[in-house]
């Protein structure tokens, strides 16, 4: 495809809309050519000031426009299998933003129909990986240069949560990424996961219990833990330590520049995602817009997603038991063993 990548935008709220202005100002090869919202205000205001791209409501007007070469859903997530499955049937390029589907059934149901195309589709918005750190500290690992990885140490921290945020939600909103970090990292599966929850901060919303422990192990044994901490108030910070036979690499929480200035010295913690992710976020829809150029998928594919759902699923269940919990996965299929 020699034009650019029209791309429909399904969803304009907050991630929605940062990636129409991306796809239109900063990726290469590529224009918005349609923004659907269920809500008109939005969807014209997104769509505003973006050359081409209409203002629809319903995601069906977007896929029976021939225009449409490609889709990219940031509706909740729970809303997603309904466009995955439409878009799969028009046999397009899709980016899904995190989580494929909210659960591991409905995550299998959509691989199913993708692997009946015969070619991967799907690529899963988990945008670490797009991470400069990330990306380094992947490449330390496959490299064997500091030996075997035998732990990750994850911190996820966010200044705060929105409305009706819940204790499920801290698994399948913001561990879910963790989940897909450790199975990058270790390029294994996730076995079991087990959840603890100790003294809450005063912050917290009531019922939820914030800071927690996830606790996991890989099919090799690498351990993997994450203090996952929503309402930390201070900032966001995000950041892992890898621990190998022959060293320690740590990635991502205290990044520069120190400024030395007033008679202190020090960095600067950022506030949210946007900030602390945006070249990833980048890297992210540049890579896959490629990639669909080609016919391809950029990065994590529909077996990421699933794979992670079933992580999460397995997540709450600990949470809620207390006990580690075994995560069951189906037999990898063809299609996505490469
Ligand atoms: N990768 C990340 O770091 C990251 C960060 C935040 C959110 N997300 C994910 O992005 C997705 C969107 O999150 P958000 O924070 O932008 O949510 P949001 O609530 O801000 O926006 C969702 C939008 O979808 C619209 N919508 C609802 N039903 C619709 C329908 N049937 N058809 C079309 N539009 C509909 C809403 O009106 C709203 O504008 C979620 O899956 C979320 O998990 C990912
Ligand atoms: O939806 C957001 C988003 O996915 C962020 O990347 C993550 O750090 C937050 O914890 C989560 O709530």
């Amino acid at each position: 495809m020699s034009r650019n990548l029209s791309v429909a935008v399904i969803g304009a709220g907050r991630m929605g809309v940062d990636h129409i202005q991306r796809l239109a100002r900063r990726t290469h090869g590529a224009e918005v050519s349609a923004v659907v919202d269920i809500d008109p205000a939005r969807a014209a205001a997104a769509a505003a000031g973006v050359p081409g791209a209409a203002a629809l409501t319903d995601i069906r007007a977007a896929l029976e426009d021939p225009r449409t070469d490609a889709v990219l859903i940031a509706t909740p997530g729970f809303l997603h299998e309904d466009a995955l499955h439409a878009a799969l049937a028009r046999d397009i390029p899709i980016l899904c933003e995190k989580p494929l589907t909210p659960d591991s059934v409905s995550a299998w149901r959509v691989l199913q129909a993708e692997e009946k195309l015969g070619r991967k589709r799907i690529q899963v918005g988990f945008m670490r990986r797009y991470d400069a750190e990330y990306a380094h500290l992947a490449e330390l690992i496959r490299s064997g240069e500091l030996g075997e990885l035998l732990m990750l140490h994850h911190q996820h921290r966010n200044p705060a949560t929105p409305p009706g945020f819940s204790n499920e939600m801290l698994i399948n909103d913001s561990v879910v990424h963790e989940f897909d970090a450790v199975r990058f990292f270790s390029a294994e599966e996730i076995t079991s996961v087990r959840v603890r929850t100790g003294k809450t901060t005063r912050n917290a919303p009531a019922g939820m219990n914030d800071p927690q422990q996830v606790l996991m192990e890989t099919t090799s044994g690498v351990l993997a833990d994450v203090e996952i901490y929503v309402n930390a108030q201070y900032g966001y910070e995000v950041g892992t330590q890898a621990v190998f036979e022959q060293g320690v690499v740590r990635i991502g929480n205290h990044a520069g520049p120190y400024l030395s200035a007033r008679g202190r010295w020090g960095g600067t913690v950022l506030p949210g995602f946007a900030e602390r992710f945006s070249a990833a976020y980048d890297r992210e829809i540049q890579s896959w817009v490629d990639a669909a150029l080609q016919g391809d998928i950029g990065g994590p594919s529909a077996w990421d997603g699933y794979a992670a759902a079933a992580c999460c699923e397995a997540g709450v269940e600990a949470q809620k038991t207390g006990r580690t919990v075994a995560v069951e996965l189906h037999e990898k299929p063809l299609l996505y063993q490469s």
